[in-house]
This record gives C-alpha cells, structure tokens and sequence, in this order.
C-alpha cells in the first residue's frame, strides 16, 4: 500500500483529520478507502477520505496577502501548499480481515496508506448479494440478505443507472437466495427486457371485484359509496352478464318473497349477494362476457329495484357509455386472474408486471391488488412468503396520494416479520410517504433530482460527513451503500457492476 499521509492533531475515534503527503495530492481522492496504521496503539484502521481540501496559509480567502498582489511571490512559494482530509473511520481491521468498532483515536503521526487493491486489505465480510464494489479499491460490499425484508430504496436522478442496480440485485437474490422476485415495471421498459419470458402485461390481469368497483365508481363519480353500482357489478358477475337472467331473478324473488317496503325488489337483491359470497369471485369473473349495453340494463333494472329516480340509470348509463367503453374492452381480453399471476411466480421464482398497457390509474390498482393477495396468504396461512417486490418508479405507487400507499405502507411496516421487501426506485424520495420513508433501511443513492432528497434522507440515515457536493460529483453507475445491508455499516461509494 502507499502512504498518502499522516493523521493531525485532534483524532476521534470516529474522524481523523490527516495532512497529505506533497507527492501524494493526486492519489488523494474523496471515497478512497484508506488504512490508518497506528503503531503506538498496534491497530489499524479502516476509513474511507472524504472533506478533502487544499491550504495555503499565507492565503486565507478572507484576509488580504502581499501574495495576491504579487504573482511572482505566489509562483515562488507554492510549497507552502498542503492537503488536507478526514479520514471518517469505518472501524478496526482484526488479523483475520473482520472488522471491529473503532473506540479510541488514531494517534496523531500515524501513517495513512492508500488502499487501491481488494489483497491489500483482504477485507473478510460476511458473504452476501454483490451489486457492485467500492469504486476505488475495487473491494465488494456485499448485501446482507437478512437486510431483504427491512426494505430497499434505490433513489437517483433519471440515467443514474437505478434500474440496472435493481437488475443486479434482482439477479443476485435469484442466484443467492430462495426468495421469489416481483417486479412491476413502469414503463415496461427497465425489466421486461432483461427476463422477457418471465413477463406478464398488465392488461391481461383480471382486476378483483373491488378494483373493477372502484374504477367504475370513478369515472360516474357520484358517490363514494355507490349503491346502484356496486349491486350492479355484483349481479353482473353473478349472471355471467346476462341482463336478462338478473332481471328474471329480481322478478322471480319478487313474485316469491312480495315487494318489500317502499315498492323495491331488494329481496333478488340480496339473494345476488348471498349467492355472490358463496362463489370464487375470481373464477365467477373469468365466464363474464363484458359488454357496456348488457351492463347499462343490470343498472336499470337494479335501479328500479332499489327504487332509483327513474333519470338516475339513464345519468349513469351515459357516463358509462363515454367513459368506460375502453375499461369494457379491456376487461374481455383479461384472463389471467391474480391468483393465477402468483402461481406463476411461485413456479418461476421472478415475474415482472409491465403496467405500461394500462393507464395510470390502473397501474396502481392493480399493484394493490396483487401486493393485496399476497398479504392475504400472509393472512391466512402466517408463514412468511420470502418474496422481494420492485417497484419502478415508485414515487408513483407509494406517495401520500397514491391509490396503492396503503398496501406499499403495510408491507412497509409488517413484510419483516413475513419475509415481505420492498425496492422502491425512485428519483424523488421526497414523494414517498413519511410512513414508507421512515420504514426504508437500505439505501443506494446517487445523484439526486432534487436537493430536498439528501435532507430527508439525512433524516433516515446516517450519512458519514457526505454532502451535497459530493453528490454531485457522482456519474453514471456510482451509488452510495448506505444503511441496515452494508456490513461496513457506513456509507460508501460503489461502482455498480455491468448489467
Ligand atoms: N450497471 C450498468 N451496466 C451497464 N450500463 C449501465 C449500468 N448502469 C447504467 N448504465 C447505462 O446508463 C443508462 C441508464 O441506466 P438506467 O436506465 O438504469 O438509469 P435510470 O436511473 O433507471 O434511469 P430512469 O430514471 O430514466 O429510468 C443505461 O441505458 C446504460 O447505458
């Protein structure tokens, strides 16, 4: 190793502030990881340079020099420069390669030594997922596996190389771990093309009762809870959409149990439900023939056997008609069920969604639906379900706003008791949910789209000295490793490998 320094005056166990050797101003750089060799106390230390900073003492920017006036004298006297930089220590190297806590200060005169090779430490940590290695030694800092369910943030601006990181660690989990991997690609771009066979598109994913509700109820937007339509679905689904069959039924149920109070055939009405409830909604949702006009003559019949303003269905229908015709169109070509979805991923091991053959709105409807059924085997069978779930894009999922944050929140909170992770990607953690954001242990972060990023994540992390201006520095594939997954438990800079 060369030497590059020597530590100065006012060490703490924690950060040694170092003077650079003349010759060496050009092998210091900021992320370099360094060995502190403290003779006098017989220890060495790990510990990466950051804070670097050049001196002059004859030229403090906030006093006038002789030297400014005078550009001969500044030539002349140039060796009086020197560099300087702390050394922020990551701990204490043992015989064997481990590390151990840093609890006393390097003593001042130490020598500094540059590592620029893995054998010139021959670092031994623990055995885990390699996106990428330190991006001067070329050491790899593997991720804990057992860091998987505490949950992942990979943020950086757009071209940082944020979806190449999660392809890395995607593959790394498959090779190295018995977990599963569910990927909902946003764009359809990022991840389906690095497992194509392993893809399913969002558009053939048959939306569940509730979804298919809600995303009717917004677009008539009348009430939140709407009676007329949910009854409809319901007794849509349960004819197999035939309108004939729901309107014979709620007449038949008439005939049989007499008109209820107020003139309503709410009797078939209930009978719907019950035989709803006692069906498998999702097998009762693939024989459905969708078709708007059959579903407009549910509506009305329901209507009247509510007891609806005669204007009322007529509203709806036309909402429906304006409105819903594609949700319609879309609902025929869907077959694969969400249960079907994660079978497959239990016998694939990775599935990616491609949510980009839906529009915004259904994109979150459908992560809540899937992440949904996957709590409720949580549920019902309380056994973990070791599965990582990536999320691209992710401010678009699990923001204060999102139609997903619930569920994104959830998981948050509980998949570590159930081998449930989360990885967000994202360029803006500012979006995220506090609730999401607090419960993320495991950050990559590069460059960021806004400078708010680095304070919220100052908030959740410790940083180790890093600054805006070293975030700035950072190019394509450069991310920093911080938080619960790095076993150097302090932030460093990685390279990540080429996907
Ligand atoms: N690990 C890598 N291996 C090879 N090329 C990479 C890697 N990381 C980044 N790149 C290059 O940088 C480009 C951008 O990477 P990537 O799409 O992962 O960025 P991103 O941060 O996800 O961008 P966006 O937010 O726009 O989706 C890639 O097309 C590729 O050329």
């Amino acid at each position: 190793m060369k030497p590059i320094g020597v530590v100065a005056s006012g060490s703490s166990a924690a950060i040694a502030p170092i003077q650079v050797y003349k010759q060496c101003e050009l092998d210091a750089k900021e992320e370099a990881f360094v060995v502190v060799k403290d003779e006098a106390k017989n220890l060495n230390y790990l510990g990466v340079l950051r804070n670097l900073r050049m001196q002059d003492p004859l030229l403090s920017p906030n006093l006038r020099s002789s030297v400014v006036d005078n550009p001969g004298l500044a030539r002349m006297g140039r060796e009086v420069v020197f560099e300087t930089s702390a050394v922020r220590i990551i701990g204490v190297l043992r015989e064997d390669g481990s590390l151990e806590p840093s609890t006393q200060p390097p003593t001042p005169r130490s020598e500094v030594y540059l590592v620029e090779s893995p054998s010139d430490v021959n670092l031994k940590l623990e055995k885990g997922l390699v996106v990428g290695s330190h991006k001067y030694s070329g050491i790899e800092i593997p991720l804990s596996p057992k860091s998987l369910p505490y949950h992942i943030g990979i943020v950086g601006a757009t071209g940082t190389g944020k979806s190449r990181l999660a392809i890395a660690l995607i593959k790394e989990v498959l090779a190295n771990t018995d977990w599963k991997v569910l990927v909902f690609d946003h764009s359809g771009l990022d991840y389906k093309p690095y497992f194509p066979d392993k893809a399913v598109s969002a558009d053939e994913v048959l939306p569940d009762v509730e979804d298919i509700y809600n995303h009717l109820a917004n677009i008539v937007k009348e009430r939140e809870e709407d009676a007329y339509l949910f009854y409809t679905l319901i007794a849509y689904i349960v004819a197999g959409g035939d309108p004939g069959a729901v309107k014979s039924r709620l007449q038949s149920e008439v005939r049989q149990f007499g008109r209820r109070e107020g003139g309503t055939d709410e009797g078939g009405l209930e009978g719907i439900i019950s035989e709803f409830l006692s069906t498998n909604p999702e097998e009762a949702l693939k024989h459905v023939n969708w078709d708007l006009a059959k579903f407009g003559e549910v509506l009305s019949s329901v209507a009247k056997a509510l007891g609806a303003k005669k204007t009322t269905p007529a509203k709806y229908r036309v909402k429906l008609a304006s409105k819903a015709r594609g949700f319609f169109e879309s609902l025929k070509r869907r077959r694969l069920s969400v249960g079907e979805l994660l079978g497959r991923l239990d016998k694939e091991r990775v599935l990616v969604v491609d949510l980009s053959t839906v529009d915004y709105e259904e994109r979150a409807s459908i992560l809540n639906a899937v992440l949904g059924r996957l709590w409720d085997r949580i549920d019902e069978t309380k056994t973990p379900v070791n599965t990582l779930v990536v999320v691209d894009e992710a401010h678009n999922y699990a923001c204060r706003e999102c139609g997903s944050v619930d569920i994104i929140e959830r998981t948050a909170r509980e998949g570590r008791k159930w081998g449930l992770g989360l990885v967000l990607v994202s360029q803006r953690v500012v979006d995220f949910s506090t609730w999401v954001r607090n419960n993320i242990n495991t950050y990559f972060f590069s460059r960021l789209q806004t400078p708010g990023d680095l304070q919220n994540l100052q908030g959740d992390l410790d940083l180790g000295g890093i600054t805006q201006e070293n975030i700035a520095l950072l190019r394509e594939r450069e991310f920093y490793f911080a938080g619960l997954g790095n076993p150097l438990r302090h932030p460093v800079l990685i390279k990540v490998k080429t996907v």
